[in-house]
């Protein structure tokens, strides 16, 4: 990381602090230091200014970060964590930061959007939870539209990647977008990634309304019983994060259905499938795989394909959107930036079968080998709700069956009627949406984290092999 600056002394005398990154447990990083002595001080010297020349060197290393803290985000400790944990990390790194400390709910969009002096920074830092992280790439993605002339309403548009990386230090209630890209919610872990200038290309959807740009999405997109329990836990705040277990466990007793009609674009030419038993890892593997997915990024060369059906759920997971809580996450296998996402439908089953579907989040069986569901990788989606199809649509459907002509009728026509409700909402990263019809693109690679993706266990074991970062 760094020589002490305050051995400046110290290497007059002939000894060095030198500061590296140690690789601890559950993907974790620590900050270590070794002392180097020499009677030759002269030598001494040429060990200090060398090691900074090269350090100097690393452009990859970010010299300059603009950083947001929500001070409520979580347990209000994101100052604290901050100023404690991570201030002193950068000033030892010789990084220098322009501190905004939020002072309500899109402070920070809206400054990165219309007032920040990007070129003056190497990066932008999030202090938060997923929230805020989602406000910062809102920001972000929309500066550099606008600076470029980029018509963001229009879902066909090809966005313009974002130049500045963005790193999160976690200090949210929900911090799943940093555990799936790091491994692990810790501030100092997040903080060295930084310093030690990481970089990990992330998709992002656009989620479109009738040609209304709606909002972005990196990790899940969710229908039915997650947009469900977002909506309750919402009208829950006063219980802290113990509102998601509580909607939780509500809304699965609940157990509401949803009619739809799901479109999709397959993925063709891509590595992978969802129900590979490989994972998105950092390394050689990634960086190749990174390299091959642009090349597929072309829409004609496969067919949309349609899902009519009542759902539990639709879920569209576009990185594992694992957590401490489900450490597979939803779905295990999904890429961080293959410019894909996973589309995961629930078909309507028995309360048994959905536990037995949700069960499967925490354990190492295939989650996706269930007859009521099913998984495609998808480079685009659309959804519309049963009340906003069209007529023919709704002609379609109803001779499916004359049983379900008569009980769909009287739904549709009396959504007040009790049996189920008519819409559930979208879940967009923890954000309710406004609107149930939505269409969506994945744009491959769009933004960068300061994060290199999960390492293999196999790199924390190599004990003989510290400080290989
Ligand atoms: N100064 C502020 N005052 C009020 N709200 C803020 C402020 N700064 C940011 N926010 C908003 O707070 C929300 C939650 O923030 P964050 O994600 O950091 O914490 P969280 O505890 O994980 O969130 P959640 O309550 O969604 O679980 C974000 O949507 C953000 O827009």
């Amino acid at each position: 990381i760094s020589v002490r600056e305050e051995d400046e002394e110290n290497s007059s005398r002939g000894r060095d602090d030198v500061m590296y990154v140690e690789r601890c447990r559950q993907h974790r990083w620590r900050c270590a230091e070794v002392t180097f002595t020499c009677s030759d001080v002269a030598l001494c010297q040429r060990w200090v200014s060398s090691i900074r020349e090269q350090l100097v060197t690393i452009t990859s290393r970010p010299k300059h970060l603009l950083v947001y803290i929500n001070p409520y985000g979580g347990k209000r400790q994101g100052k604290r964590i901050y100023e404690q944990k991570v201030a002193p990390l950068f000033a030892q790194a010789g990084i220098s930061t322009d501190v905004i400390v939020t002072e309500y709910a899109n402070h920070a969009r809206d400054h990165l959007r219309t007032e920040a002096e990007l070129k003056n920074f190497d990066g932008v830092v999030c202090v938060g939870g997923d929230g805020m992280f989602s406000e910062i790439i809102h920001g972000l993605i929309w500066r550099t539209q606008i600076d470029d002339g980029v018509d963001t309403n229009c879902p066909d548009e090809t966005l313009l990647p974002c130049s500045l990386r963005i790193g999160i230090i976690p200090a949210g209630s929900t911090d799943c977008i940093c555990f799936a890209t790091v491994g692990t919610n810790d501030p100092v872990t997040s903080a060295l990634h930084i310093i030690v200038g990481d970089s990990q290309p992330i998709d992002v959807c656009s989620v479109h309304h009738n040609n209304t740009f709606l909002r972005y999405s990196v990790s899940l997109l969710g229908y039915g019983f997650y947009g469900d329990v977002l909506t309750d836990s919402e009208r829950k705040r006063w219980m802290g994060p113990a509102r998601y277990d509580f909607s939780g466990v509500k809304m699965f007793l609940t157990h509401h259905y949803y009619e739809g009609t799901v479109s999709y674009l397959p993925a063709r030419g891509i590595v992978g499938t969802p129900r590979d038993a490989t994972r998105c890892r950092s390394g050689l593997a990634a960086e190749r795989e990174r390299g091959q997915i642009c090349l597929f990024v072309s829409e004609n060369d496969s067919e949309w394909r349609t899902v009519r059906g009542k759902f539990l759920a639709i879920n569209a997971a576009s990185m594992s959107c694992a957590c401490p809580r489900s450490p597979k996450g939803l779905s295990p296998a999904a890429h961080l930036a293959n410019g894909t996402t996973d589309l995961i439908l629930v078909r309507k089953c028995s309360r048994f079968d959905f536990l037995r579907h949700l069960l499967r989040h925490t354990s190492k069986d295939d989650q996706f080998d269930l007859t009521f569901v099913e998984v495609h990788r998808v480079r685009r989606f659309r959804f519309t709700p049963r009340h906003c199809q069209s007529d023919s649509d709704l002609e379609l459907d109803l001779q499916e069956s004359s049983k379900r002509q008569i009980f769909s009728q009287i739904c549709r026509d009396h959504p007040a009627c009790g049996c189920t409700p008519t819409y559930s909402s979208w879940n967009c990263d923890g954000e309710i949406l406004t609107h149930t019809a939505i269409d969506v693109r994945v744009h491959c690679q769009l933004i960068k984290l300061f994060a290199r993706g999960i390492e293999e266990p196999a790199v924390f074991e190599d004990v003989a092999n510290p400080c290989a970062i």
